[in-house]
């Protein structure tokens, strides 16, 4: 497996001219692309397929979450996107996470398959509203090791459950980190957060950075920020 970029920035836009005037402001080589639910529905695979075939290295963050069958054949279609990373919904539960596992299987170089835990905008208080009565931190766990059971390649969680997660399940998992928030930046709907350099620090493997990257008013010089905080 190839080196993937330690940052995946956020593109969530609506319009392919605001997804190609970011991908322009970005140090090429040196992030890879988030493309999300936002920016997927509007603008669709080619322009996926383009942002590979230019060497892009591109997380498909759709988290698929439906029945076995439907989220195998939807993980071989991304896959023939050529994408370096998707995702599942590990509360999607075993067998939909087996099942998309295997169906990556034929590929020669199949993206890695990460489960997403608890999403990063919410808390204990959200957690319980609708009905579990875990802290965050236990649900990340549980659901975690589902994924790893199911031989997922890791999860999405937030960095604060970083430390746990490495001695839990082991160094090799992958975490891929959102609710990542430089100092001073507005949290917004974001929960479970941390700076790039506590990320680094805790042991994540891949973070996810939107608005603080492509709401700044010099979105170069805020990622070329970021990564010289984590000297990169
Ligand atoms: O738990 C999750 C899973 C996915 N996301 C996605 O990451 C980015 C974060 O963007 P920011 O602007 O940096 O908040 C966004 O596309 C989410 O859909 C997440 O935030 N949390």
């Amino acid at each position: 497996m190839m080196v993937l970029p330690k940052v995946y920035v956020a593109l969530d836009c609506q319009t392919q001219e605001e997804a190609d005037n970011l991908v322009s402001k970005l140090p090429a080589g040196k992030v890879g692309l988030k493309v999300g639910k936002e920016l997927f529905t509007a603008i669709g695979p080619d322009w996926v397929k383009k942002q590979v075939a230019q060497g892009f290295s591109v997380f498909l963050d759709l988290k698929f979450h439906d029945i076995p069958n439907t989220v195998a054949k939807a993980v071989t279609s991304a896959a023939k996107m050529g994408v370096d990373i998707v995702n599942v919904h590990a509360s999607g539960g075993t067998e939909m996470m087996s099942a998309a596992k295997d169906a990556l299987k034929p590929f020669e170089k199949p993206p890695l398959l990460i489960a997403v835990t608890v999403l990063t905008s919410m808390s204990d208080a959200d957690l319980a509203e609708v009905g579990i009565q875990l802290t965050a931190e236990q649900q990340v766990l549980k659901l975690a090791k589902l994924a790893h059971q199911s031989g997922l390649d890791g999860v999405v969680c937030s960095a604060q459950e970083a430390k746990m997660l490495k001695s839990s399940i082991g160094t090799s998992f992958k975490l891929v980190t959102p609710g990542i928030r430089p100092a001073n930046s507005a949290a917004g709907d974001q929960k479970r957060v941390m700076t790039p350099a506590e990320a680094i620090e805790a042991g994540v493997d891949y973070m996810v950075i939107g608005r603080p990257i492509t709401q700044a008013g010099d979105p170069t010089a805020a990622i070329t920020e970021i990564l010289s905080s984590i000297g990169e």
